[in-house]
């Protein structure tokens, strides 16, 4: 479907006065109200008889040459202010005047909703056509494209579902520019992305903040889907040291990019395995002896902490050895509520409040304190953002921890789900209980956004579990 831009044209029969340049400021303020007032369309034109003069266009109110339909003493203080001469004025609103919905609702047939909004993702408009609209698809872009160009240069449309573990939708560019590779701000962080191949919604930017308002300056906070860094970016700008994975090899990519262009490079490590493997190897005490096998563990990797590549393992990479990180005798610094020093036990129940020590210096970490992270010993929250499969997950965390070397409290999972209307909080915690088979003490659902009529997504957080520790002696 062609777009013919001369449809949308609109006459209009005006008046002008014409009045002397330096006047028309008064002249303005004195006929308040019965001036054009259009967006975009100046009142105030060049008169093409004399440069010393101006036409200053009347609004649709005016319909009379006589101005009988402005107020008399408003005409009394013109008259004064110099000779009023009026002329016939028409003024054609085209194509570029009206707004992308004025030109929409025109082309589309009667009865079809016109879409109104779009996702934004730094140049990239993301449109979700329903069936309906698919046979005008071209000229909704093109609309949208013109109505909003500098700010947006690519327009896209979401093809299908979303079948792949990597969460990316399928997109068919339908206007502007064909580049996916974008940057997005969010609560002062810059995300450089490829929108084609990674997970990105800019509606979790509210819940990203929020869940990293409950980290502490100084705390450790593992990521198990971190994507392109969303938590683990501003988690580190907190001064957090992060421990950010994703699947999607294409994520971890960006996330190393974004952790440089925001400068926190060294304060995330980051990996690229499946979630059970990473919180596995991440827990893993070095010299244990029960070494996952072909991978580099994750205590060696992050001896000294760096972005690590670990999709091209390189002993050569590794600075440090798990012998020396084990054996470091510089304490790790924590901000964990309890003792440092004990098993665990006697956790409270400050779940909700964060878990951090309040009024911790928000300063960043140093990379001797780093260097020197002992992850099988502790670590203060776990993220995890799968919310379609995400709870399943939680069955990595049976027997995880070895109880002998833990400090401090176990972890706050934070957990996203979805929950549909057939379901309930009580049959969420069920399926986690059972994943993890524990009993959750406390807990707390936090609605982060209704997704369909019927289905939510929830943050689910709680401390893991007593029961979850491996009491094993693993010397
Ligand atoms: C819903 S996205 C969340 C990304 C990011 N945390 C955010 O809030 O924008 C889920 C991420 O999990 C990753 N993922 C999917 N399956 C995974 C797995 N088995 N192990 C690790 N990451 C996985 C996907 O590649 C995707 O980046």
């Amino acid at each position: 479907m062609l777009l013919d831009e001369s449809k949308f044209d609109v006459q209009l029969k005006l008046w002008a006065l014409r009045i002397p340049c330096q006047l028309c400021r008064v002249a303005t303020r004195i006929l308040n109200g019965y001036v054009l007032d259009k967006p975009r369309v100046k009142p105030i034109t060049d008169d093409p008889t004399c440069d010393k003069n101006r036409y200053l266009i009347l609004s649709e109110k005016v319909q009379n040459q006589d101005l009988s339909d402005i107020p008399k003493q408003k005409l009394d203080e013109l008259k004064d202010l110099c000779e009023i001469e009026v002329l016939p004025y028409s003024l054609t609103l085209g194509y570029s005047y009206w707004n992308a919905d004025h030109v929409l609702k025109q082309i589309l047939p009667d009865g079809v909703e016109v879409p109104s909004s779009f996702e934004t993702i730094g140049h990239i408009a993301h449109l979700n056509l329903h069936d309906e609209l698919l046979p005008f698809k071209d000229v909704i872009a093109k609309v949208i494209y013109d109505k909003n160009y500098p700010r947006i240069k690519t327009i896209v449309n979401k093809v299908g579902n979303i079948t792949n573990e990597f969460r990316v939708p399928e997109f068919e560019i339908l206007a502007g520019e064909h580049d996916m590779i974008t940057e997005v701000k969010q609560y002062g962080a810059t995300f450089k992305l490829d929108y084609s191949l990674v997970y990105w919604n800019s509606r979790l930017e509210h819940e990203h903040k929020r869940l990293v308002s409950m980290f502490q300056a100084g705390e450790i906070i593992c990521d198990m889907f971190a994507g392109i860094g969303p938590f683990a970016i501003p988690a580190a700008q907190k001064g957090c040291l992060v421990y950010a994975n994703d699947l999607n090899p294409n994520s971890i990519h960006y996330l190393r990019i974004n952790a440089k262009i925001n400068k926190v490079d060294d304060q995330i490590c980051s990996y690229n395995m499946d979630a059970r493997k990473f919180i596995s190897q991440l827990m893993e005490v070095p010299n244990s002896g029960n070494k996952t096998e072909n991978d580099v563990p994750i205590s060696d990797a992050c001896y000294t902490c760096k972005i690590q590549d670990n999709t091209e393992p390189n002993s050569e990479d590794i600075q440090g050895s798990a012998e020396n990180a084990a054996k470091s005798t510089i304490p790790v610094k924590r901000s964990c509520g309890s003792s440092h020093e004990g098993n665990g036990k006697g956790h409270g129940t400050d779940i909700l409040e964060g878990g951090g020590k309040k009024g911790s210096k928000n300063k960043r970490r140093k990379e001797s304190e780093i260097s020197v992270t002992k992850t099988w010993e502790h670590i203060d929250h776990v993220v995890m953002n799968l919310p379609a499969s995400a709870i399943q997950f939680l069955d990595a965390f049976r027997g995880l921890i070895q109880r002998k070397y833990w400090k401090g409290h176990l972890p706050l999972i934070h957990c996203y789900c979805f929950i549909r209307a057939t379901e309930t909080p009580e049959s969420i915690i069920a399926v986690a209980e059972s994943a993890l088979k524990a009993t959750i003490l406390d807990s707390k659902f936090h609605r982060v956004r209704d997704v369909a009529p019927n289905k939510a997504m929830f943050c689910l957080s709680f401390r893991l579990p007593e029961a979850c520790f491996c009491e094993e002696d693993s010397q």
